[in-house]
This record gives structure tokens, C-alpha cells and sequence, in this order.
């Protein structure tokens, strides 16, 4: 297709371009660029500064081609040619790449400029160009000069030739080091801190997860993680079988689009690919709903789960729905699945995929805030599955923007917020029922930790193993099923599956300590153990059980005043 060119005036990308790059025409053929190049440039300003993501999977196939173009219009001034199968991906490869080594590109291109004044004051545009060469040069071994020749005539139209000169001048300084084997990369070595900061550039990670990695897994674990990280993410495709579909079916499918796969070793509805999931999606298997594009290790949570026809399961946490969907296919029509959210669009995305796969006859959706669901609910549940919001430590190869967006701060704020999700999750529980906490997460704070303030809350809640549900190797001393990116070659999961008591076999002593307080023992006969809590509620009588327990929970406020 021929190059069309505007006239237009350029915008912002988020107020963050210099004035001087886009205030002007531009008026010169840019064919000699190719469409890729320019699609990955404008799709990394995306992410970085307009919150896009950084895989292709979210766009609709072929279609996406258009919103592409009309971003690349809008940024550099001219539309390119539509993006055709391997141009899209060579896109996903370059983007996912260049932001994964995006610390590690930054070191060396600011080693390369005339100083760091330099570095920081390129234009936005300027920088991801240069990123890109750097990228292709470095890790992909590109054929150095066609790199260096492409990105500066990109720098040259999508900026001013003096833009250009200034990409020529750094890729060839970068391509002269790399013949003599010596890139600018930082030593390991100092103190704590100073190693922490060059691994940190060495392996493209932020420094404050090096430093909690280090601490949590040792210098050598935590490089294997962000080695993993760094990889090429492989996917696994979950085969529909709430639309009748078998796995034999899929494979089928999948021989003759000729995309290679290997059976999953863990799961029986389950196959991985390492590459070809652009020719999924757009060989439209998962618009069908032949199929989901689901990690074996989330699959995994939902057999922690273990649905089994007739029960009444609530999924407190559900969209976009990747696991109330495959529990409910593994209700085969018989029970029912309750998916709350808070994010009223992502369950549009939830409930449009169950009637998709043919389950909507089983997931009813509801839009609510977990915190406060209790207030007006009435109904106790044989499974309540909290797949709990978390920091997705455990996804970055996957989401390769993420770790750049991940902050230390929001780790605190997590964790309150799980430990209130999951205060409000039990009280959804049946008595003799069962509570799965989950999380994406490798961090502990976020896993085991959570569970053991969680049960010191709630002693009516005890840990049931996992090693029923899950495959041996999957399950940790403490008897919680986690996956391991570096050990199992999935993405990183957590799940605890804990039950509550029967209420036949818990009671409950009240004793008045004063006129304003009153102890409240719990106890759990055969359990050989009992708590105590000291409620500051004269009116407190033996009432609601649920109540009680909930005051144990650290909420006296809500005690029951009948
Ligand atoms: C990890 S995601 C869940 C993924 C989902 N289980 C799946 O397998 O597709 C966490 C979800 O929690 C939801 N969420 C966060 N805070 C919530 C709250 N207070 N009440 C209900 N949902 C909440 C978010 O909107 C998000 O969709």
C-alpha cells in the first residue's frame, strides 16, 4: 500500500515531547522505513506514556491494524502500510523485548552519549528509537549496519535530520564496542547496595526487586528469576470443553495451522506453545471460543478449588474470568458460579466470554466491592475461590511493562488490601466449606504470610493440603500449591485452600470481664485449641456465631447488638 502523508500539526504523547519535534510538517516520502519499525516505536511511546499494554493480545487479531495505524498517524505525522502476520511479529518480539531490557538499553546508551545531561533531555520519540537499534544490535544480533540504517532514517522522518546524525553517531559507536567485545555494562561489585544496582541494570530489573529477591531467594535464585523473566514468554491454550471441545479437537486445529505445541504434563485440558499465538488468534480459535489462552498455573488454582457438580462456588475476585470460566466448565451444567468484581467493564468481558463458551448458564455476575458484598448478601457457599488484586511478581515475562510500573509503595498497599478482601471472602463460607486464597505473586509477603495473619484472625479456618488437587512437585511444605517460574516453567502462582469448621463443632464462651468488656472464647473441640478475644460490647451475648467469629476477626464494631 503506498504512504499516505499529513500535514498535520503533531500531538503531545502526554505533554511529554519537546515542542520542537512536532511542531512542524512532514513532508518527505518514509516508504524506505519499514512498517514494523515504525509501529514498534509508536507502540512503545504508547506504553510508556499513554498506559498501553505491551502485548498484542489484547488487540483483535488483524483488526487491530487499523487503531495501530491510526496511532502511528497521530504520533509521527504519516500512515504506513497495514501490518501483515510477520510484521506483527517482529512488532510483539521488539516491543516485548526492548521494554523488558529497557534499564539495561538506558545504561549503555547514556554510557554512549557525551554525558548524562545528553541522555536526559532526548525527546521521548528519540530515546525509544534509539532503544530499539540498541535492542536489535545487542540481543537479537541483528545485522548491525541495516539496523543502524533503518533507525536513522526513522530518527530522520519521524524527527529532523539532525535527530538522525545523532542515531548514526551512537549505534555505530555501540556497534564498534560490540566487534571489540567490550559493552559498557556495570561491574558486580561493592556493598549490598552497589551490587544490587548493577544486577539490577545487568538483568533490567528495578532495583528495589532485586533487593527483596536477594533477600528472599539468594543472589543466585533471584538471577535465575530475572533470567526467566527476560525469556520469551510460552503460553498454554486451555481447550473449551463447556463448548464440547476436546483436546484432541484443539490439536487438530492447531496441526493444521501448523503451530507447534506439546501436550501440558500437568493438566489434561491444557497445551503449550512457545510461539505461534498470533496465528491462533487470528485463525479466530479463541473468538469462537474453542479455547482460552489460560496458564497451566492458574489452571492449577482452580483445582486447589476442586468444583465439583452441584455446588454453589463464588469467584470474589473474577475478571476478566480466566477461572470462573474453567470452573465453571468443570461443573458440567450442574451448580452455579458466582463471579464478583469491582471493575463493572471487566466482567462486560467476563459474562461476553461465558456466553462465548457456553457457560453463562451457570456464571451469574455480579458488579460489587467485595469489602462491603456481606452487608447485603445472605448466601454461604460450598467453595469461595479469592484469586486476590496483587503486584503480577510472578507474570512479568508475561507482562513485560509491568515490573516497570510496580512500585515498592504499592506492596504495603496490597497487602492491606488483601488482608481485607480475605476477612470479607470468609464470611461467604459455608460451615465445613472451603476458602482458596490466591494470588500471581512469588513474594511471600503476598502468599504465606497473608495466609498465617489471615488464620491468626480467623482460628476457625485451618489449612487443608493441597497435595490432593495438585501434582506433588507443586506442593510446599506448608502444604500451599505454588508455582515456581524458574522450577516448573510457568508463569508463578500461590493458592492456600483452607476449611472452615463446621459450626456444629465450634463453641463459643462468653464471659463478662467488667461492665464494659467481655471475653469471648472460641473453641474447637479435637482441635486442641481456643481463642480468646476481650469484645468492648456489654450487650454482647452469645448470638450469631458468624458474628462472633467475625469480631474475632478484628471488626467489633459489627458485632451483633441483639
Ligand atoms: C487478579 S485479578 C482476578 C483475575 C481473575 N480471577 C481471573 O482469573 O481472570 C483481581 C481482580 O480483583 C478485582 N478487585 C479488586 N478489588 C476488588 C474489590 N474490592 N471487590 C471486588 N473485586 C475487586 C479487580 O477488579 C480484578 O479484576
Amino acid at each position: 500500500m503506498a504512504e499516505v502523508f499529513s500535514l498535520r500539526l503533531l500531538p503531545t504523547f502526554a505533554g511529554t515531547h519537546r515542542a520542537s519535534s512536532f511542531s512542524r510538517k512532514v513532508l518527505k516520502p518514509v516508504a524506505s522505513v519499514s512498517a514494523s519499525r515504525k509501529v514498534s516505536a509508536v507502540r512503545l511511546m504508547r506504553i510508556e506514556f499513554g498506559g498501553a499494554f505491551a502485548d498484542l493480545l489484547n488487540e483483535k487479531g488483524k483488526g487491530s491494524g487499523e487503531n495501530e495505524m491510526a496511532y502511528v498517524e497521530r504520533t509521527l505525522g504519516f500512515r504506513t502500510r497495514d501490518l501483515d502476520d510477520r510484521d506483527l511479529r517482529l512488532v510483539t518480539d521488539v516491543v516485548g523485548g526492548t521494554i523488558r531490557w529497557r534499564r539495561y538499553l538506558d545504561h549503555m546508551i547514556s554510557s554512549l552519549c557525551h554525558d548524562d545531561k545528553t541522555f536526559r533531555s532526548m525527546e521521548p520519540l528519540l530515546i525509544q528509537i534509539l532503544r530499539i537499534g540498541f535492542y536489535e544490535i545487542v540481543k537479537l544480533n541483528m545485522p548491525p549496519y541495516a539496523v543502524v540504517d533503518e533507525n536513522v532514517r526513522l530518527a530522520k522522518v519521524a524527527l529532523r535530520p539532525g535527530a538522525g546524525n545523532m542515531v548514526n553517531a551512537i549505534l555505530r559507536k555501540l556497534v564498534l564496542l560490540k566487534e571489540h567485545d567490550s559493552l559498557p555494562v556495570p561491574k558486580l561489585e561493592g556493598d549490598d547496595r552497589a551490587q544490587a544496582r548493577a544486577l539490577a541494570t545487568l538483568y533490567s530489573h528495578p532495583v528495589w526487586m532485586v533487593r527483596r529477591w536477594t533477600k528472599h531467594l539468594g543472589k543466585e535464585e533471584a538471577i535465575k528469576l530475572m533470567e526467566w523473566n527476560n525469556s520469551d514468554p510460552s503460553y498454554s491454550l486451555r481447550t473449551n470443553s463447556g463448548k464440547g471441545i476436546s483436546r484432541a479437537d484443539l490439536v487438530a486445529k492447531l496441526d493444521s495451522l501448523k503451530v507447534p505445541y506439546e501436550l501440558s504434563l500437568h493438566m489434561s485440558d491444557f497445551i503449550r506453545i512457545r510461539t505461534g499465538l498470533q496465528i491462533v488468534i487470528q485463525a479466530g480459535l479463541l473468538k469462537e471460543g474453542l479455547c482460552s489462552v489460560q496458564d497451566e498455573s492458574a489452571g492449577l488454582v482452580v483445582s486447589v478449588v476442586d468444583p465439583q457438580p452441584g455446588e454453589q462456588i463464588i469467584d470474589c475476585c473474577a475478571a476478566p474470568g480466566g477461572k470462573s470460566l474453567y470452573m465453571a466448565s468443570r461443573l458440567c451444567g450442574q451448580g452455579m458460579v458466582s463471579a464478583i468484581d469491582i471493575n463493572e467493564g471487566r466482567l462486560r468481558i467476563l459474562k461476553e466470554a461465558a456466553r462465548l463458551h457456553q457457560v453463562d448458564n451457570v456464571i451469574t455476575t455480579i458488579h460489587a466491592d467485595l469489602r462491603t458484598f456481606f452487608e447485603t448478601n445472605t448466601v454461604k457457599y460450598d467453595k469461595v475461590l479469592l484469586d486476590a488484586p496483587c503486584s503480577g511478581l510472578g507474570v512479568l515475562s508475561k507482562r513485560a511493562d509491568l515490573r516497570w510500573n510496580r512500585k515498592l509503595e504499592d506492596m504495603e498497599e496490597l497487602k492491606n488490601l488483601q488482608d481485607k478482601l480475605f476477612d470479607a471472602a470468609s464470611l461467604l463460607v459455608k460451615p465445613g466449606g472451603v476458602l482458596v486464597y490466591s494470588t500471581c505473586s512469588v513474594d511471600p509477603e503476598e502468599n504465606e504470610e497473608r495466609v498465617a495473619a489471615f488464620l491468626q484472625r480467623h482460628p476457625e479456618f485451618h489449612i487443608d493440603p493441597v497435595v490432593r488437587y495438585v501434582p506433588p512437585n507443586f506442593v510446599t511444605e506448608g502444604g500451599f500449591y505454588f508455582s515456581h517460574p524458574v522450577k516448573h516453567s510457568l508463569d508463578g502462582a500461590f493458592a492456600a485452600r483452607l476449611k472452615l469448621i463446621g459450626s456444629e463443632r465450634c463453641s463459643i464462651h462468653i464471659a463478662r470481664v467488667s461492665s464494659t468488656l467481655h471475653n469471648v472464647f472460641t473453641v474447637f473441640p479435637g482441635e486442641h485449641r481456643s481463642t480468646k478475644l476481650t469484645v468492648p460490647k456489654p450487650e454482647t451475648r452469645r448470638g450469631d456465631i458468624e458474628r462472633i467469629l467475625f469480631t474475632i476477626s478484628g471488626k467489633a464494631g459489627l458485632i451483633n447488638k441483639s
